[in-house]
């Protein structure tokens, strides 16, 4: 089943075009890597996803964007509700500086939870999501700045939980972590895809072909070619997308 539909999706900031046609179908409670060279239109893609880019000046979008149906670049779309829906967790942890447990609850305190018990529930649970809780639970008043990368990470992660998205969109979210967070983000990604639709964007393609169940492969702002993931790194379609995984280029 598709979470997302994208149909010739063309986005330009000012007068480059960053994006030309792009085509693709994002599966429910499944990982979608997002792999290709530097400057190809990853991360612009991903953001369009839950309009980030709106954010940007001078950033003009056609074609059609559907969440389960709803064209999210309609005129009436509440983009906050929006962004509730898709969440995002980006390449380097960027934790408040608050503690573990505001960090976590600052979100739904914005959108109206007051009640500490609810809050409490929703910090334990978003943090034993993200694979944290046994790591934190007795330092949830201490500030989130004295957390290792990779515990930093994983409580970005359960902040964009505690706001109860359906997607997640990550932007290369072990990259500026060592071998082991990154193993453990990697593991936490897989166990997170029973319960939330993941796009994924990475510049390494055995992460790629480790996590993910489908690959689309970006090429100077365009999509050469998607798949299962299998498929795309033993028998691709295009010469294009083979130099890159055989690292020809790129
Ligand atoms: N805010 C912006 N204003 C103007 N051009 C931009 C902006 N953001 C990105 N671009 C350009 O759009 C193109 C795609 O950039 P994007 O960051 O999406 O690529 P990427 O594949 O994610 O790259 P990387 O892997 O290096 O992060 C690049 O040519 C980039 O310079």
């Amino acid at each position: 089943m598709y979470k997302i539909l994208v149909k010739d999706l063309d986005l330009y900031y000012g007068s480059f075009q960053a994006l030309n046609n792009i085509s693709l179908n994002i599966d429910e409670k499944k990982v979608t890597a997002l792999i290709g060279p530097s400057g190809c239109g990853k991360s612009t893609f991903l953001r369009t996803l839950n309009r980030m880019n709106d954010l940007i000046d001078g950033v003009r979008i056609n074609g059609n964007l559907e969440l389960e149906g709803q064209n999210i670049y309609e005129k009436d779309v509440d983009v906050v509700a929006l962004r509730r829906r898709v969440g995002m967790v980006f390449q380097k942890p960027n934790p408040f500086p608050k503690s573990i447990y505001e960090n976590v609850a600052y979100g739904p305190k914005r959108y109206g939870v007051n009640s500490k018990i609810e809050l409490d529930e929703i910090v334990e649970k978003s943090l034993r999501k993200a694979a944290l809780w046994d790591e934190v639970k007795d330092r949830l008043n201490k500030s989130a700045l004295g957390l290792s990368g990779g515990q930093q990470q994983r409580l970005c992660i359960a902040r964009a939980l505690a706001m109860e998205p359906e997607v997640l969109l990550m932007d290369e979210p072990t990259s500026a972590l060592d071998p082991i967070a990154t193993a453990k983000i990697e593991e936490l990604i897989m166990e997170l895809k029973k319960e939330y639709t993941i796009v994924i964007v990475t510049h390494s393609m055995q992460q790629a072909a480790r996590i993910s169940d489908s690959t689309a492969f970006f090429l100077m702002g365009e999509l050469i070619e998607v798949g299962k993931t299998k498929d795309i790194f033993t028998t691709p379609r295009d010469k294009r997308t083979e130099d890159y995984i055989t690292g020809r280029f790129g």
